[in-house]
């Protein structure tokens, strides 16, 4: 096979930064979509060429951004879409935005970047993913599943309407060859964090001990490979045994 291309969303760092150097290791091209210009100190210059601005809370970002990824792709087939970007009112993106639960610019900025732009990015790139016989990996969690103590509703909903995204693309571009599958992650250790997860692994989780984004990376790697060829519409959950 020539040489695949992924499109990954939200790249600068943990999981999506993870799965970048995953994927690019085991010799994919990349294309990354981010909020930020990537900084001069990139690890990855291949990525540095690849990189996408775009703010995915903002829908009228989308269509531009799809014109680029476009423009990109030589022969138009794209192998990967992974989903990857997510903003939690709780976590530090929220805190810096000033963000609350209850304040409606919050559910629109949340549901955008985790759930809507996601359905117009696999819907936009449909006849991509289709030359390719391509892949889409939706990010999901464990919040979608269960209430979780640090989650916040919004975000939630967001990641639960997801779950559901997944099983519907999964029905509907199937029958065109495009399988779209969601992980969804338990207590990972990046920046999305909040406070009191620490206390949370230890009565909670079985293992003991956060997940790495490189675990991640390594089942969206395997979602995206032939060797998951027959898996499609399932949400696998990779959270140490979580309970709560
Ligand atoms: N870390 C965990 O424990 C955990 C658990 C469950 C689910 N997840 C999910 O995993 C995915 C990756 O999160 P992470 O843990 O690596 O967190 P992170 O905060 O380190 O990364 C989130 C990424 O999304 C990008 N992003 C946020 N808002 C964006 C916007 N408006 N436009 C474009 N990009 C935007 C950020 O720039 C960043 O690259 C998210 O969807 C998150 O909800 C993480």
């Amino acid at each position: 096979m020539a040489q695949p291309t992924m499109l990954l969303t939200g790249a600068s760092r943990g999981i999506g930064h993870a799965t970048v150097k995953l994927f690019q290791e085991k010799g994919w091209r990349l294309l990354t979509v981010s909020r930020q210009p990537v900084s001069e100190d990139c690890l990855w210059p291949m990525a540095r060429e690849s990189h996408i601005q775009a703010d995915l809370s903002d829908l009228d970002q989308i269509d531009r951004l799809v014109a680029t990824v476009r423009e990109r792709l030589p022969d138009g087939a794209l192998h990967a879409l992974v989903n990857n970007a997510g903003i939690s009112p709780k976590g530090p993106d929220g805190a810096r935005l000033g963000v609350t639960e209850s304040d409606a610019e919050t559910w629109t900025r949340v549901l955008n970047v985790n759930l809507v732009s996601t359905a117009l990015l696999a819907r936009a790139l449909l006849s991509e993913l289709e030359a390719a016989g391509g892949s889409i990996v939706n990010v999901t969690s464990i919040a979608g599943s269960r209430v979780h103590p640090f989650a916040g509703v919004a975000y939630a909903a967001s990641k639960a309407g997801l779950a559901a995204l997944t099983r519907e693309l999964a029905h509907e571009f199937g029958p065109r060859g495009v399988r779209a599958n969601a992980i969804a992650p338990g207590e990972i250790a990046t920046s999305i964090l909040s406070p009191g997860t620490d206390d949370l692994v230890e009565a909670a989780v079985p293992l003991k001990r956060l997940g790495t984004p490189e675990e991640v990376a390594d089942i969206i790697h395997f979602l995206c490979s032939e060797r998951s060829a027959y898996i499609n519409g399932a949400e696998i959950h990779i959270n140490g045994g979580q309970h709560v």
